[in-house]
């Protein structure tokens, strides 16, 4: 973060970055129309840019620095599909209210999308599967979600004076995930032959982090509607929403969370032990980042194809 600037005003930095990339970038990748933000281990989604420009964050007045595994600290600019091809800027790394980062600061880069002229949204994340019918492997388009810090006051990017004229004090979010782009990435899927349960649907619980969720958590999220459970990708939808964006969230499922039907008792096995009996005990599973960065390399080229798809499918004003 720059030392001269105030990291959680929004409104301070974007001259100076936008003067920046103006300074950087050629004509035609400037003004973006799509824009794209990476989740863990899946920034490779920008290695299928044509005449590609990155952008370190470095440069850049307002960004800070990505510190999460999977996460660069980049812009890139460039084209997708053939011939002219769709300019797009893609956020390679995001940043996480855990990490540090002031929440404004978290959605600093979607407000610079919008003001580069990006209309269209796609973001890609990691996630649990709360639902036993979502895979591992699963891309989950988003249709909904559940912000449990937001609705108790915490972490809203929304929060504090209004910063435009064209933003509304009180923004709705029932229609917050664009109907035209989930059912472009479900024809994208069919054009690609992806099989039928490659892409589903469902409800996103954000959760600050960085812890993964309790056994009582979880079983919470998903009794209350949640499919999967991450810990990004809400707040960016809130604010691409007051920038007037279409969003698409194509959420990974890149592990279960832990819900165990019942607890394993300390209490009978240890009477077990007393009375000679010998009792099973399975190794509980326990998620951990590793593992959410294998699955969302593995499922990196799905992802970039699916992403490419949709982008060329996006009719052109
Ligand atoms: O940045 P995303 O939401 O894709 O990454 C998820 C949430 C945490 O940052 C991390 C936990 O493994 O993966
Ligand atoms: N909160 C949360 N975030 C994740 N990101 C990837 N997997 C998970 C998970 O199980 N829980």
């Amino acid at each position: 973060m720059s030392s001269t600037s105030d990291p959680s005003d929004p409104t301070e930095p974007f001259a100076s970055t936008l003067d920046v990339l103006a300074r950087i970038l050629p004509p035609h990748l400037l003004n973006p129309r799509v824009g794209i933000v990476c989740g863990s281990g899946l920034s490779t989604l920008a290695a299928s840019l044509r005449e590609v420009v990155e952008v370190p964050y470095s440069a850049l007045e307002g960004f800070g620095k990505s510190t999460v595994a999977g996460h660069k600290s980049a812009l890139a600019f460039g084209l997708v599909g053939e011939g002219a091809g769709v300019p797009v800027v893609v956020q390679l790394g995001r940043f996480h209210a855990y990490e540090g980062h002031p929440i404004k600061a978290v959605v600093y880069p979607i407000r610079l999308m919008a003001k580069l002229g990006v209309q269209n949204l796609i973001i890609a994340s990691a996630t649990g599967a709360l639902n036993p019918d979502l895979a591992v492997g699963t891309i989950v388009t988003i249709h909904d979600h559940l912000a449990i810090p937001n609705m108790t006051g915490w972490l809203n990017p929304l929060f504090g004076p209004l910063t435009s004229s064209d933003h509304t004090r009180f923004l709705p979010l029932s229609d917050a995930y664009s109907v035209k782009l989930r059912r472009l990435a479900f024809h994208a899927a069919h054009a690609l032959g992806l099989p039928d349960d490659a892409l589903a649907e469902g409800t996103y619980a954000w959760v600050s982090g960085p812890t993964y969720e309790t056994p009582a958590e979880g079983r919470f999220l998903r009794a209350a509607g949640a499919d999967v459970v991450g810990m990004s990708t809400v707040p960016e939808v809130v604010a691409a929403r007051e920038e007037g964006l279409e969003v698409l969230v194509l959420a990974l499922v890149t592990n279960a969370v832990v819900i165990p039907e019942r607890y394993r008792s300390i209490k009978e096995e240890v009477k077990a032990e007393l009375e000679g009996r010998k009792v099973e005990t399975p190794p509980e599973p326990v998620v951990n980042h590793e593992e959410v960065l294998t699955v969302g390399r593995l499922k990196a080229e799905l992802m970039k194809s699916l992403v490419a798809r949709i982008i060329e499918m996006i009719p052109r004003d």
